[in-house]
């Protein structure tokens, strides 16, 4: 099988790198061809990667990788999950206080699935599934936070997924978002982060996954 694991910068990612000597181009895992795409932080950039890497080449699975900020407390940091809903949160037109969505807009549709096929179910059994939005600024901010918790009710936020999920959609390419808490979405509070117990958490379930992948 040929995959494809996006992740939006290479920290994310650095100890299944390490464990497995990922280099640039095609990385066989039990006889697996692995390709790793660091696509930048953000949307556009992820859109713009994948699409240059699904025009040129073809996969059979695609993961996104990489850590994120929890709105629910059930959650704890390190905690590794499988998005199975994902949205572009801040797509569509404000109207005095109401938040009027693309879909509402007639202009598209702002919600996102992976798309499903028997190994992203046999990869993913065992990871708690958590619906996800996808922002451009990271919320920071208590009002905010309540009015898109009242309005979505997100357990995560993270930076690329829904276009991850976009992407594989347009190319009809199934495939996994697996993400690790680094924090709780809240007022801004940068020390609170535990960016290496995420990162660690995550590449130990990587490493898992590939390996599962025979
Ligand atoms: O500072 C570091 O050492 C460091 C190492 C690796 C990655 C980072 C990042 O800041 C990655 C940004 C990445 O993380 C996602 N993320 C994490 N928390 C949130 C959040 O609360 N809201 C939205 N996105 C979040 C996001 O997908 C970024 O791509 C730093």
């Amino acid at each position: 099988m040929k995959l494809l694991l996006v992740t939006a910068t290479p920290e994310e990612i650095q100890p299944l790198s390490s464990h497995f000597d990922f280099r640039e181009g095609p990385n066989i895992v039990n006889g697996n061809e692995i390709f790793i795409l660091v696509t930048g932080v953000g949307m556009v950039a992820t859109a713009w990667s994948m699409g240059q890497a699904l025009a040129s080449d073809t996969f059979d699975f695609a993961f996104n990788a990489g850590i994120a900020g929890s709105f629910s407390r059930t959650l704890n940091p390190g905690d590794v999950v499988n998005v199975e809903k994902d949205c572009f949160s801040e797509l569509g037109a404000q109207d005095h206080d109401a938040f009027l969505s693309i879909d509402h807009l007639g202009f598209g549709r702002g919600t996102e699935y992976p798309v499903s096929g028997h190994l992203s179910d046999a990869l993913s059994d065992h990871l708690p599934k958590v619906s996800a939005i996808t922002v451009n600024t990271v919320h920071g901010n208590e009002e905010s936070i309540e009015q898109t918790v009242a309005r979505l009710n997100p357990d995560i936020e993270t930076m690329e997924g829904a276009a991850f999920f976009y992407c594989c959609r347009m190319k009809s390419l199934p495939g996994l978002q697996v993400r690790a808490v680094s924090n709780y979405v809240e007022r801004r509070n940068r020390l609170a982060w535990n960016i290496p117990l995420a990162i660690a958490n995550l590449n130990k379930e990587l490493i898992y996954l590939l390996n599962k992948l025979v």
